[in-house]
This record gives structure tokens, sequence and C-alpha cells, in this order.
């Protein structure tokens, strides 16, 4: 199976390979546009951008299956929560959606975001560090490593495969 990955940062990279294991499939990573702000800032606008990536993934790469994986950001009367969104495309069926980790950013974080900052380098700025985004992400830096981003979108990847192949499994009864 020829397998689309609407991105080419490495942790979403990671996490589709990590997830299609099972499956004979040939990877290929796109830059594929969100067609949403580049950071969200809504489960609805990360859903869309998730969305739209596995489509054009789908399209662009002349694939199987497209992959789009989303990170954004959701306001709640707690705070402002991390949200990562992920959805899965092919030609025959409207694209599966699933969720993966969520928690609250700090407010010297969120407040910056609010202000119209991208998390990524305002992520980069506070740790001091290059490159946050495609390495442990936010989730690492805020969970001390005990998470990191790959890690995360491989839990939505699992969703997202897990659905699909129950669905394959259906149609063939
Ligand atoms: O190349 P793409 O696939 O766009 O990779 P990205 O890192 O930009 O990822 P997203 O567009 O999905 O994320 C939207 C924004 O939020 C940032 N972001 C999301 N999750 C993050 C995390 O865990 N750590 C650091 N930045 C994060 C990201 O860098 C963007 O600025
Ligand atoms: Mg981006």
């Amino acid at each position: 199976m020829k397998i689309i990955i609407g991105s080419k940062n490495p942790t979403k990279i990671t996490a589709v390979k990590n997830s299609f294991q099972h499956l004979e499939s040939e990877f290929i990573s796109l830059d594929v546009q969100s067609g949403v702000s580049e950071q969200p800032f809504s489960d609805e606008e990360t859903i869309k951008g998730a969305i739209n990536r596995a489509k054009g993934a789908l399209e662009q790469g002349n694939g199987d299956i497209g992959i789009g994986l989303e990170g954004g950001v959701h306001e709640t009367s707690h705070g402002l929560l991390l949200c990562n969104w992920g959805a899965l495309a092919t030609l025959d069926m409207e694209p599966i959606v699933a969720g993966g980790a969520r928690f609250l950013l700090p407010e010297e974080v969120a407040v910056r975001l609010r202000a119209g900052e991208e998390l990524g380098p305002v992520m980069e700025d506070y740790a001091k560090k290059k490159n946050v985004s495609k390495q442990e992400g936010a989730v690492g830096v805020f969970t001390n490593g005990m998470v990191n981003r790959a890690e995360v979108f491989t839990h939505v990847m699992k969703l997202l495969v897990g659905q699909f192949t129950y669905q394959q499994k259906l149609k063939a009864h």
C-alpha cells in the first residue's frame, strides 16, 4: 500500500511508520497545505487542517491512503489546551478522524499564542533550544520527557489505522 504523509515533520513521519508496521507499505512524505491557520485555534479548525492534509496528500501523492496530522490549541475556561488531531483518507470513503492527548499550556506560553504567535517558535524561545516541534515537542518539554510528540501522534495514528482496518473487516463480510 502506498501511504502518503502530508508533512515532512519527523515526529509525524515516525508516528505513521510506527502504526502501519503490520501492513506491507511504502511511505512518501509531502509538504501539503493544511488550508487553515499556521496555528489552528480550536478543535474544529485543527480537525479541518488534518482532513485537508490527508485529502491533499492522497491526491498529490497519488496514494492509496493519505494521512494528515495537525497540532493546534483549544481555549477553555481552565486555560489553553494543546490538542492533536489526525485524519486518514482513501478515495472510497469519508476521512476517518481521531484526536490525541491534551494538556493545559502554561499561561506564559498561552498569552503569547493568544497574541498571535505560533507555538513552534514560542517553544524554541521558552525551552531555549531549536526544533522543539521536530523533536520532543511542547508535550516533551512540559511532561519532563515522559511523553514526546512522536508518541502522541503514534497514539492518534493507532486510533486511525485501527478504525480503518475495522472498517475493512466489516466490508469483507
Ligand atoms: O511541517 P508541519 O507538518 O506543519 O509541522 P508543524 O510542526 O508545523 O506542526 P503543525 O502545523 O501541526 O502545528 C501547528 C503549530 O503548532 C506548533 N506545535 C504544535 N505542537 C507542537 C509541539 O508539541 N511542540 C512545539 N510546537 C508545536 C507547530 O510548530 C506549529 O507552529
Ligand atoms: Mg505547520
